[in-house]
């Protein structure tokens, strides 16, 4: 029994229907210590065979049995492992892997065995001084002669400790002073008792070998043995083959991705965008909503309901209830609270204090010749959180708090502030017990500015003072609001549940908004905005992915050697899928990276310039979105990856391996 036998092997290419039989019946057997040449006219086969040898072609018909084993070449597996532990692979383009320096293409085939890091890398500098190459450890393979270039694949083919060392024209491409170095080691691999195979056109090749094997017309033809085989020892291998790490796939993705550094760097930053907008647009998504939250917490008691008239009768929802009352600004008299009302909600449990209370829309302050409009007149209650006078105090009887903007308006930026204890004159149209229109007047000291900022300007006198305004001018003196305080925070939504649902004659009576409605309503402005940020971000995240895609595609047509000189080492299909998504989740990782970096600068940038204008950070980016953008990445990425990285383990190795 030979160490590799070939019984009865059948191979035809097909072009459509048409059948070429390339190889007609070969019988061959092969023994350890052998150095067979193989010798054919052109186009003969000879490629054919070495490919079946090697277990790259899995299409022909016959067996291939080693060590005694059938091989069964219809299994993928098998074939892998055998390539991976049993076979050494020299071609006469050297096939070499260009972006990898020649230590870590020799690595590629000690990659897969169970050396420790360590170890695999001392050995592949160990071979590569035996081909006498150790001064060259640092090259890549574009920096070497072609003599060169083939002792890298030499040291290659033997990384592995193979059994086999397969040269399809190893000398092919070389001088002759090269071609007698490189036969000189092929010679010492077969004297280490080592099988091996290789094919050439050359006679002097053919006479270095134990042996020359004639193939003509697809059979074996003359079979001479020149000398005898080398003797084999009982070299036990210091180590067994295994698949491919994770790890190393990662690793060849990294040294691929960083060979095309600037490429690289220009996908990733069109990637990067796409992040960059997911996560900037958070960042400001939180910042509005934090700042909206800040503004009416600093001026709303958000202990405090404010209770209106409901003129409908029907229980209103609090934005029906804000449609409604705008139907009957016209008609005040209709939204006005009678005593009685106000008794009643001092009588809804959780109540602490009922303030009554008068707001009018449109009112004008005049000092000194000038005269000022403003949009929210009110009384004073505990609605107000009690920061929103900056300067100043409450006001009490006979006296007023204005805006900050109003006193700027009434004097000057500079001066405001010596308005504090002069008398304006407020002004403001009312109405009747008869719904009769009547002019309110009266003089009031100023006592304080109020900073209403964004979120509206307060002008405000006490409820008792606004009633005697009301009644020197015959105006009707009923509250048209009610400020209702609550015990505990967490009974304010249930209290105003309550105060909504209460009837009169069967009519619902009350309206009643707490700030929690008002954060719900600027809510649902903030959430279409930020759907619209959202889908902006989405798009560019589209136009990510297809970057991705489309560098991924580049990537595996750029590669296709490489996928077949990976697969003749023993890499497995879905080492080669894990291969390319490993490069496309490099690309997304590193490109959320970028993001993150960017958006943290453009945060930094729009919030210094923003803080001077609304003393707020209106971009605010959380860890939550940043783990989100890295998940997203990652996600996408991977989903970018799938038809590339499945159609380069797809590809049919020996077809890529005769990629030009
Ligand atoms: N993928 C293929 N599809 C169709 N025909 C093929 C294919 N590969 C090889 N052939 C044909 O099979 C025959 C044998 O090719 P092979 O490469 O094995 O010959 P060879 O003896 O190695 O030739 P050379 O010495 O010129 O390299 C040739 O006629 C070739 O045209």
């Amino acid at each position: 029994m030979a160490f590799l036998e070939l019984h009865d092997i059948h191979k035809s290419y097909f072009l459509g229907k048409e059948e070429f039989p390339v190889l007609n019946g070969i019988d061959l057997d092969f023994e350890l210590g052998e150095f067979v040449s193989i010798l054919g006219e052109s186009g003969g086969g000879k490629s054919t065979l070495m490919n079946i040898i090697g277990g790259l072609d899995r299409n022909f018909d016959g067996e291939v049995d080693v060590n005694g084993q059938p091989l069964d070449h219809k299994k993928e597996k098998q074939l892998d492992d055998y390539r991976r532990g049993t076979i050494g692979y020299i071609y006469q383009s050297y096939n070499l892997i260009t972006h990898l320096n020649i230590v870590d293409n020799v690595l590629v085939s000690l990659n897969m065995t169970d050396l420790s890091k360590s170890a695999r890398k001392q050995r592949a500098i160990e071979l590569l001084q035996k081909v006498g190459l150790g001064d060259q450890l640092k090259k890549h393979p574009n920096q070497l002669s072609g003599g060169q270039k083939q002792r890298v694949a030499i040291a290659r083919a033997l990384a592995s400790d193979p059994e086999i060392v397969i040269a399809d024209e190893p000398t092919g491409a070389l001088d002759s002073k090269n071609t007698a170095e490189v036969l000189e080691l092929l010679e010492g691999i077969a004297a280490d008792g080592k099988l091996v195979i290789t094919v050439t056109h050359s006679q002097n090749v053919a006479n270095h070998g134990t042996r020359i094997v004639q193939l003509t017309d697809g059979k074996i033809g003359e079979d001479t043995r020149l000398k005898e085989a080398y003797p084999t020892n009982d070299h036990q291998p210091e180590f067994k083959p295994k698949i491919l790490s994770a790890g190393a796939s990662y690793r060849n993705a990294f040294q691929h991705l960083s060979y095309n550094f600037w490429r690289n760097s220009l996908i990733m930053l069109g990637t990067a965008i796409g992040l960059f907008a997911v996560l900037l647009f958070s960042g400001v998504g939180n910042g509005v909503n934090a700042f909206i939250q800040d503004q009416i917490n600093s001026m709303i008691n958000p202990n405090s309901i404010t209770v209106l008239k409901n003129p409908t009768g029907k229980n209103l929802s609090t934005t029906e209830l804000q449609q409604s009352l705008s139907q009957y600004s016209s008609n005040p008299s209709k939204l006005l609270l009678s005593d009685h009302q106000i008794n009643t909600l001092k009588k809804v449990k959780n109540v602490d204090k009922v303030e009554a209370g008068y707001q009018f829309s449109a009112f004008t302050v005049s000092y000194n010749g000038k005269n000022n409009s403003g949009q929210s007149l009110q009384t004073w209650t505990k609605a107000y959180a009690s920061d929103t006078i900056k300067t100043g105090h409450a006001p009490k009887n006979n006296e007023i708090v204005i805006d900050k903007s109003q006193a700027i308006a009434l004097s000057s930026q500079k001066k405001y502030k010596s308005l504090l204890g002069k008398t304006v004159k407020l002004s403001f149209a009312w109405v009747d017990k008869n719904n009769n229109p009547v002019q309110v007047t009266g003089n009031l000291k100023i006592v304080g500015f109020a900073n209403g900022g964004q979120a509206g300007a307060i002008t405000a006198t006490n409820y008792s003072t606004m009633r005697n305004l009301l009644n020197n001018a015959n105006g009707a003196t009923q509250a048209n609001f009610a400020s209702v305080n609550v015990k505990n925070a967490d009974k304010v939504k249930s209290v105003s549940k309550d105060i909504r649902n209460t009837k009169e004659n069967n009519k619902y009576v009350f309206g009643a908004i707490t700030v929690g409605d008002i954060l719900d309503t600027v809510n649902q402005y903030v959430s279409i905005a930020s759907i619209v940020l959202a889908s902006i971000a989405g798009i560019s995240l589209i136009v990510s992915a297809l970057m991705i895609i489309v560098s991924m595609y580049m990537s595996v047509s750029e590669r296709t050697k490489e996928i077949g000189i990976l697969r003749a080492l023993g890499e497995r299909k879905k080492d080669i899928r894990r291969l390319f998504t490993a490069e496309s989740i490099l690309i997304g990782l590193f490109s959320a990276v970028l993001a993150l970096v960017l958006a943290y600068a453009g945060s930094l940038a729009l919030n210094h310039v923003l803080y001077g204008i609304v003393k707020f950070n209106m971009v605010q980016i959380t860890w939550g979105n940043v783990v989100f953008t890295f998940v997203m990445a990652i996600v996408i990425s991977f989903l970018a990856a799938l038809l590339p990285a499945r159609r380069a383990s797809r590809l049919n190795p020996i077809d890529a391996l005769s990629a030009d």
